[in-house]
């Protein structure tokens, strides 16, 4: 039985300046007693959630006991973006995605992290995809709150590659008749790349249903995603990575991150056809210029966006100089 723990929060406005109510984020620790240990706090991608660690844990390579975010060291902190569906109530699913932004998933998880967990400081914040964009966010609201940013295969924004992306998964959510399977195979297209899939499987076929092995796997995928995501929660996701933007409302980026005290460390994938690693270089080489503290690494790969959850190995290389 996991250990699902809640915030509630009343009467929060969006930055489209929609009113909600009534608000549930939920999260999970692991490691240390809160108190007790440097705080870590992980962001999860656009369908994960709160099990980094653990049994299922979609980071356990990365986070537990010995392992580079030590649970023996730290105190790590999990959120679930509201609306994700993990473990949730009927009434804390959002239906109304239209209303939020990557912008207003990072409020509320600072203010959770601040009043709701009483922390006057965290050592790290590490996001990872979406989560990554998230915590951008995160940092550029509470500049000198975070010791550690740590951004892996995500962006300060949704690049106009990414919203053509997104636009065409609002496409398919919206007209096909099976509206999450669908969209996850053009998502699981921009996750690897054609090297990977041509190492996979050599267009070789499976012979019963004479579907290309290649075929199938994209099928089983959607299938997978269908049973275990719902699609509101598809939908609000989508648009939490179209409108990640540290820019938005401060001028420029430099303007955005001129207040943050945080030391930076950016991990990227060379094959990363989505969040796409020249974007990173190029962020990198301005925080350099303005004189930020800054650590670039690149993980090679063949699998593209998805080596974040893959190539294990040179992710605990990167990571251990921080942890
Ligand atoms: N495989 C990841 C990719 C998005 O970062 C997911 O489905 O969440």
């Amino acid at each position: 039985m996991l250990d699902i723990l809640h915030y509630d929060l009343l009467d929060f406005v969006t930055s489209y300046g929609v009113r909600i109510p009534s608000l549930r984020v939920t999260y999970q620790l692991f490691g240390k007693p809160l108190g007790t240990a440097p705080v870590v706090v992980v962001n999860h991608a656009f369908t994960g959630n709160s099990q980094v660690a653990g049994e299922n844990g979609w980071w356990a390579e990365a986070i537990g006991a010995a392992k580079v975010i030590n649970t023996d060291t730290y105190t790590v902190v999990a959120f679930n973006i509201p609306g994700n569906g993990f473990h949730a109530r009927e009434e804390d699913m959002i239906t109304n995605y239209q209303h939020w932004a990557a912008v207003d998933v990072a409020r509320l998880f600072n203010i959770a992290l601040k009043e709701h967990l009483g922390l006057n400081s965290v050592f790290a914040l590490v996001g990872c995809s979406l989560g990554g964009g998230i915590a951008w966010e995160m940092a550029a609201l509470a500049p000198d709150y975070f010791q550690q940013l740590v951004i892996v295969a995500a962006d300060w924004k949704a690049t106009d590659w990414i919203i053509g992306n997104c636009l065409l998964q609002e496409q398919i959510l919206k007209n096909s008749t099976h509206p999450l399977h669908d969209a996850r195979l053009h998502a699981m297209l921009c996750y690897r790349t054609p090297q990977s899939l041509k190492m996979k499987f050599e267009r070789t076929t499976h012979l019963p249903t004479q579907l290309y092995n290649v075929e199938s796997w994209l099928l089983h995928h959607g299938e997978k995603l269908n049973k275990r995501f719902s699609l509101s929660a598809y939908k609000l996701m989508n648009q939490l990575v179209k409108t990640i933007d540290i820019s938005k409302d401060r001028g420029s980026f430099a303007e955005a991150v001129a207040p943050i005290t945080a030391h930076i460390t950016i991990v990227s994938t060379d094959s990363d056809l989505y969040f796409v690693p020249q974007e990173n270089r190029d962020t990198v080489a301005e925080l350099r210029e303005m004189g930020k503290p800054v650590d670039y690494y690149e993980i090679h790969s063949i699998h593209g966006h998805d080596a974040f959850l893959i190539e294990h190995k040179q992710l605990e290389q990167f990571l251990k100089k921080i942890f």
